[in-house]
């Protein structure tokens, strides 16, 4: 208790004897008063009767600074709140605190959903959920680096993005960058292209971005292999933070001992900590999967029978990516065809999205996909009219692809994309030829996208 508070009553008493005319104006007044709170200056005094607070305001807020400073010896601003005020105020405080805390998420790079709270833990993944919380727990300090691996769509960034909001929530002022090693490379790409040009400050932000981190993700390292230089850079970043007592966590579809083109050096310094794999999930684990998206997508009111949920479960077995994608492509029918839920409606949504990844054939619905993944842009919109820079571009690098990984003819890749005409597939795909001769960030982004197309 602060000493306002411990001799209020000492206050209202000298409030009593000095500055009210009757007990009647006491009692009315001044009795019902009581703090709110107390900060470092100010005084907040509540009034219960929102009526009377003109009244007390106009008559009784200097004689209380002064009652208030003479009583504890300190010099206090005085407010009075009443309890709507109160309300107002804390709900404005709760509003302000997660807006903050979702800035501090955001400026991590971080998806919301990716929360331990939202993982399921199955024997595919516990040892990579234990190890990934006992980082999280004590960033810098144990595991270093934390090396995760395993296939597409296993949760190795659901993993990720887990640690860091634990380590964000538990202290908010620790620097916490996750990014994809695409991210990276082309960020260098560009410091390096602007330093040419006699910028030096280029590289030393590009520097202080990743090496100023008490914890930093890359995603997908598989990605930076075969560049020297960014392996080189990369490697600097590593020691620079590893020196530093700074958590370093890494992912990647393979172990460090087969990534072929990762240097000698690297790979000795990614089997420095600790390294945890996840696999595919066997059967009770996808079921929790899909029971657990069901219940934080809010998807109870579609009833989804039993046997439909065991049927999805039964029938994707490798990617939760493809597991969620089902249950999504389900609903998406059942809403926009208005039919019932059952087995041969799972049947339906399924057709489209499992695939047997390894020797999955390349089709433009293929590529579509992809694309639209990495650049997280609906393939509606790759396929629709719009002309935004954001959407144009996944749009052009669907048509170049179609038609360097596929034999599509230039007038069925542009009836596949929502019936554009013959010259502008060409355009798009003469566009891209030409930037990625000129742009290496792009031309290391389309490297990205055609290997997660054809892994092998
Ligand atoms: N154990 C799990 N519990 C709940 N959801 C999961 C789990 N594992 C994966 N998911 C979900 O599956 C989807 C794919 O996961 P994620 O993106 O983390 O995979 P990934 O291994 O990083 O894939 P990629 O190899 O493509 O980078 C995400 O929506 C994620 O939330």
């Amino acid at each position: 208790m602060n000493t306002v508070e411990k001799n209020w009553e000492q206050i209202l008493n000298k409030m009593k004897l000095e500055y009210c005319s009757s007990n009647i104006s006491y009692n009315t007044w001044i009795a019902p008063l009581t703090v709110y709170e107390v900060t470092d200056d100010t005084v907040y005094i509540l009034v219960k009767l929102k009526a009377s607070l003109e009244h007390i305001e106009d008559k009784y807020l200097l004689p209380f600074k002064v009652c208030i400073a003479e009583v504890t010896g300190t010099e206090y601003e005085v407010s009075f709140v009443t309890e709507d005020s109160v309300i107002i105020k804390k709900k404005k405080e709760t509003t302000t605190k997660k807006q903050q805390s979702n800035a501090i998420f955001e400026n991590a790079n971080l998806n919301p959903r990716y929360t331990f709270d939202t993982f399921v833990v199955g024997s595919n993944n516990n040892f990579a959920h234990a190890a990934s919380l006992a980082v999280a727990e004590s960033p810098g300090e144990i595991y270093n680096p934390l090396f995760l691996y395993g296939g597409v769509g296993l949760g190795k960034t659901h993993l990720m993005h887990s640690i860091a909001h634990f380590i964000l929530e538990n202290d908010p002022s620790k620097k916490v960058l996750y990014v994809t090693s695409e991210t990276f490379t082309n960020e260098l790409i560009d410091a390096l292209k602007v330093g040419k040009n006699g910028n030096e400050l280029a590289m030393t932000t590009f520097r202080e971005k990743y090496r100023n981190n008490d914890v930093l993700l890359i995603d997908d390292i598989q990605f930076i292999i075969g560049k020297e230089s960014t392996q080189e850079e990369f490697f600097h970043t590593f020691n620079h933070l590893h020196v530093a007592g700074k958590q370093i966590i890494i992912s990647s579809d393979k172990p460090p001992k087969d990534i072929e083109t990762l240097e000698a050096r690297l790979r000795t310094r990614f089997e420095w900590g600790l390294i945890a794999d996840i696999s595919s999930p066997d059967y009770e684990t996808r079921m929790a999967i899909l029971r657990k998206k069901e219940e934080l997508d809010g998807l109870e009111r579609y009833h989804i029978p039993d046997d439909v949920m065991q049927y999805i479960a039964n029938n994707v077995k490798s990617n939760i990516r493809e597991l969620e994608g089902s249950l999504n492509k389900l609903i998406a029918l059942a809403n926009l065809e208005k039919k019932e839920i059952d087995i041969p409606l799972a049947a339906e949504a399924l057709k489209d999205i499992v695939s047997p990844d390894n020797n999955r054939e390349i089709t433009p619905e293929l590529i579509i996909d992809v694309v639209s993944e990495h650049f997280n842009v609906p393939v509606t919109e790759i396929k629709g009219k719009k002309r935004n820079a954001e959407i144009v571009l996944p749009r052009q690098i669907v048509m170049y692809l179609c038609r360097c990984m596929t034999d599509t003819p230039l007038k069925a890749i542009g009836a596949i994309l929502g019936g554009k005409d013959h010259a502008s597939i060409s355009h798009g795909v003469k566009k891209i030829e030409h930037d990625i001769t000129t742009d290496e960030a792009l031309n290391n982004t389309i490297n990205i996208i055609k290997k997660k197309i054809n892994p092998v």
